[in-house]
């Protein structure tokens, strides 16, 4: 008999989560029957959406939802032999049972030297993420130049490496000195702590006097209706993430900045990375590719411990991440 730890929801969220709202809870669970296997987390990811999410889709004593690297440790599944590790969404949990479906395993030939956190990362959702808003959503094309913000997160910091890749000028911002001194080591052009600029428009103008091309959005709120106007004719926005406002408890209104939208001819498209899901056996291996070229880093923020996944979760929310943050099991 296994007993998993869970981190259960005490409550649905209201405003800035709170480490109230989680509690510890231990589990029995069954052997796993024909079919089924039973996992070993090694990895948790901790992400944004789980804040959104979570207001609305999980009730009081359900366990925290969230995707995890786990290794399957008892198998009657063939699919799933005992030592495979796959990505699977089955909550913030250390040990689960289930019959296989959903279950992502780690792509093959995944280099011994390259941790398996990752797969939750830049060779992950986050990765993907950056590479479909560049490629299916902005068409990022050499030359041009592309502004990002949470510049120094999961997302952001593969967006301006992927950007770097293709020949353009990357723009990033991000909340604290340290963060921009990352961005400068990827080889940020220009990057500059939002927090402290003091006019946000003039930090934009002197990063880029021609104005952006490309818009990569991953915070929205007073940060885009100021980057909006700085957008050259004919640019294109990418609605990745609106995190400024996640946990806002009320509706969103203006300002409405259709008029510079019209005049610009912009155009602005939001975007969810599992639209493209057909693509990323593919797209995972071109991210690998550029990790083991050195052309891209997978900087991560790790936190030991599965008591403290709460902690990394509103961590990461505050802003103290450089990299993808992660719970390391
Ligand atoms: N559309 C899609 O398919 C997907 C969208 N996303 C979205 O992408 C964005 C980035 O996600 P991810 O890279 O995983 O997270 P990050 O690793 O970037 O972590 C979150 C970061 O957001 C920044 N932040 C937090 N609060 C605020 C605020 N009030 N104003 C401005 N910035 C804030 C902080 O950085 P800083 O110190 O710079 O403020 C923090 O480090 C999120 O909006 C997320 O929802 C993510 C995955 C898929
Ligand atoms: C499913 C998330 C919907 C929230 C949309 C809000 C903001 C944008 C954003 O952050 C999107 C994130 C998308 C994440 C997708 C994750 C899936 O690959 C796995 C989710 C399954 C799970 O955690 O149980």
């Amino acid at each position: 008999m296994v007993q998993a730890k869970t981190w259960i929801l005490t409550k649905p969220f209201e405003g800035f989560p709170q480490h109230s709202d989680f509690e510890l809870k231990v589990e029995e669970l069954p052997e796993p029957k024909d079919g089924e296997v039973l996992l070993e987390a090694v990895f948790i990811s901790v992400d944004p959406y789980m804040r959104l999410i979570s207001s609305f889709s999980v009730n009081k004593g359900d366990v925290m939802i969230g995707t995890q690297v786990s290794k399957v440790i008892k198998s009657n599944n063939p699919t799933f032999p005992v030592g495979t590790h796959v990505v699977a969404s089955c909550g913030w949990r250390t040990h689960t049972v289930c019959d296989g479906t959903g279950l992502v395993p780690i792509m093959p030939d995944w280099p011994q030297d390259v941790s398996l956190s990752l797969a939750l990362g830049a060779i992950g959702m986050p990765g993907l993420t950056a590479l479909y808003g560049i490629e299916e959503v902005l068409g990022l094309q050499k030359g041009e130049t592309l502004l990002v913000n949470a510049a120094a997160g999961a997302v952001g910091s593969v967006v301006g490496q992927i950007a770097k890749i293709k020949g353009c000028k990357v723009v990033g911002s991000a909340g604290s000195d340290a963060k921009v001194a990352f961005l400068k080591e990827l080889g940020f052009d220009a990057a500059f702590n939002y927090k402290t600029v003091g006019s946000l428009e003039e930090a934009l103008k002197k990063a880029s006097p021609e104005g952006y091309d490309c818009y990569f959005d991953n915070v929205g709120g007073p940060f885009s209706t100021v980057a909006l106007q700085q957008m050259k004719n004919f640019g294109r926005i990418a609605v990745c993430g609106s995190i400024s406002v996640y946990n806002d408890t009320t509706p969103q209104t203006g300002p409405y900045p259709y008029l510079t939208m019209i005049f610009k001819q912009i155009k602005m498209e939001g975007f969810m990375e599992t639209r493209w899901g057909h693509k990323d056996p593919e797209s995972l291996k071109r991210l690998m590719g550029w990790l083991k070229e050195g052309k891209l880093q997978g900087r991560e923020h790790i936190t030991k411990g599965f008591e403290n996944v709460p902690a990394a979760f509103l961590g990461m929310l505050k802003g103290e991440n450089i990299g993808k943050a992660v719970v390391a099991v």
